[in-house]
C-alpha cells in the first residue's frame, strides 16, 4: 500500500507570552518537531482522520518565536508550546494572512485578549501571594537552639523520673513492702532536683518556646511542688508514710511517656503508640495522683498542728493567729478544683490528638 502525506488537523490558541499547538494525532511514531526561521516543521506518522499515515504541517509564526519549542506526545494526540520573543498578543497565529484549511481554534483552552490579561494577573497575584505567605512563615532563626534545649530539658527529666521509677520498683521486688515507708530516704534527692527543673514548665510557655496551657502547667508545678517541698519535705514523720511511695510512683509513671513524646517532638518525630499512651494514662494517673496526694496533705494536718510550722500563734505584734491546717484544708478544696481543670484541659488535647477530623460534606 502506497502512503500518502497528509495534513491533521491543528488547534491553537495562544496567550501573552506563548502559543499552544494540538495536533490530533494517536499512536504518533518517527516525530520530527523543530523551528526553523520562524516557521513550526512537524512531521510524525501516526493515526489521523486518515488513518494510519505519515503526517505533516508548516506553520510560519506572526511573531518572533522562541526556536526551542517544548512538546509532549501523549496517545491521543501532540501538545506543543512555543515561546514567543516579546510578550504581546497576536492578530492571528500565522504570518500569511488566510488561515491554512487545517488549522483551527483550540476552544478547549482558547481566551481571548482580555480574558487572558485577567489570567495572567490572577497568576501573578497568586506568586505574589506565595511570596508573602513564604516571608510571613519565614523559619525562626533560633529554631535549632530552642529546640535543642527543650530535648535536653526532657532527656534530663526523663531520666530522673526513669531513675525514681526503676529504683522504686527494684526496691519494691526486693525489700517488699518494707520499701513502701522509706521512698522518700531512697528517691527524694533525685524527686526534688526534677521537681525544681520542673519550673521551666512555667517559663518555657511564658517566653512561647512551647504551646502549653499555662494555667494547667501552674497548677500542675506549684499542686506539686506545695506536696513534695511543705506537705512531705518539712515533716519527717511524712516521710516514712506509704501515700508517698504512691504520689512519686504515680508522677514517674506518667512522665516516663510524657517527656519521650516531647523529646520526640522536638525532632519532629511522631510514635503513634506513645502518642496514645501519653494522652490517655493520665485517665486513670491523675484523679489516683490526686487522692494520694490528698491522703498525704490530711495525714500531714496533725503534725503541723502538733510542731505549729507555719502557723502564726499568739502573742505576736499583730495579734493575729492562724493556723497552717486551715490552709491545707483549704488546699484540698483547690486540690480537686485543679484536678477538675486539667481534667478537662487533658480531655480536650486527647480529643485533638487521637479523634479523627469530622470531613466537611459538601
Ligand atoms: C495559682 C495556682 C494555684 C495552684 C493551686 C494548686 C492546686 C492544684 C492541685 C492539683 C494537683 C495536681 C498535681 C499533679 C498531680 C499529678 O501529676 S498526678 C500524676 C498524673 N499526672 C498527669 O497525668 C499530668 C501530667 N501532666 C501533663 O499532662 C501536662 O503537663 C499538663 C499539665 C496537662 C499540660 O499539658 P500541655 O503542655 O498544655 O499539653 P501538651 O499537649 O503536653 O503540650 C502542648 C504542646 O506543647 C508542646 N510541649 C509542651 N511541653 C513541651 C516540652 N517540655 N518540650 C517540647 N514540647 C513541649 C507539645 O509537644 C505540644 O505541642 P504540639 O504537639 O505541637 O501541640
Amino acid at each position: 500500500m502506497q502512503t500518502q502525506t497528509l495534513t491533521p488537523h491543528v488547534y491553537w490558541a495562544q496567550r501573552h507570552c506563548e502559543v499552544y499547538v494540538r495536533v490530533e494525532l494517536s499512536d504518533v511514531q518517527k516525530s520530527d518537531i523543530r523551528i526553523s526561521e520562524n516557521t513550526l516543521l512537524f512531521s510524525a506518522r501516526g493515526h489521523g482522520a486518515k488513518g494510519d499515515n505519515a503526517y505533516e504541517f508548516q506553520l510560519e509564526f506572526l511573531e518572533a518565536v522562541d526556536p526551542k519549542p517544548l512538546f509532549k506526545v501523549t496517545e491521543r494526540q501532540v501538545n506543543i508550546t512555543v515561546k514567543k520573543t516579546d510578550s504581546r498578543w497576536w492578530d492571528r497565529l500565522t504570518k500569511q494572512e488566510k488561515k491554512p484549511i487545517f488549522l483551527a481554534p483550540d476552544f478547549d483552552r482558547w481566551l481571548d485578549e482580555s480574558d487572558a490579561e485577567m489570567e495572567l494577573r490572577e497568576k501573578e497575584e497568586e506568586r505574589i501571594n506565595q511570596i508573602s505567605v513564604k516571608s510571613r512563615v519565614r523559619k525562626d532563626p533560633y529554631i535549632t537552639i530552642k529546640k535543642g534545649y527543650l530535648f535536653m530539658y526532657n532527656l534530663v527529666q526523663f531520666l530522673g523520673f526513669s531513675w525514681i521509677f526503676v529504683n522504686m520498683t527494684v526496691r519494691l521486688f526486693v525489700l517488699g513492702q518494707d520499701s513502701l515507708f522509706d521512698t522518700f530516704h531512697a528517691v527524694g534527692d533525685v524527686m526534688y532536683f526534677c521537681q525544681i527543673f520542673a519550673v521551666l514548665e512555667i517559663i518555657n510557655p511564658l517566653l512561647g518556646l512551647v504551646k502549653s496551657g499555662l494555667v494547667p502547667a501552674i497548677i500542675q508545678v506549684i499542686g506539686r511542688n506545695v506536696i513534695l517541698f511543705v506537705v512531705i519535705g518539712t515533716q519527717e514523720e511524712m516521710q516514712n508514710k506509704a501515700a508517698v511511695f504512691a504520689v512519686f510512683y504515680l508522677w514517674s509513671i506518667i512522665e516516663m511517656f510524657r517527656y519521650p513524646y516531647y523529646m520526640l517532638s522536638c525532632i519532629d518525630t511522631e510514635w503513634k503508640i506513645l502518642t496514645w499512651i501519653r494522652y490517655t494514662i493520665w485517665i486513670p494517673l491523675y484523679p489516683f495522683g490526686v487522692i494520694a496526694e490528698a491522703v498525704c496533705v490530711v495525714q500531714s494536718i496533725p503534725h503541723f498542728d502538733e510542731t505549729g510550722r507555719f502557723s502564726i500563734v499568739l502573742p505576736n505584734p499583730f495579734n493575729i493567729s492562724f493556723g497552717f491546717s486551715y490552709f491545707l484544708q483549704a488546699y484540698l478544696i483547690l486540690m480537686f478544683l485543679g484536678l477538675f481543670i486539667n481534667f478537662r484541659h487533658l480531655y480536650r488535647l486527647r480529643n485533638k490528638r487521637l479523634k479523627p477530623r469530622k470531613r466537611k460534606m459538601n
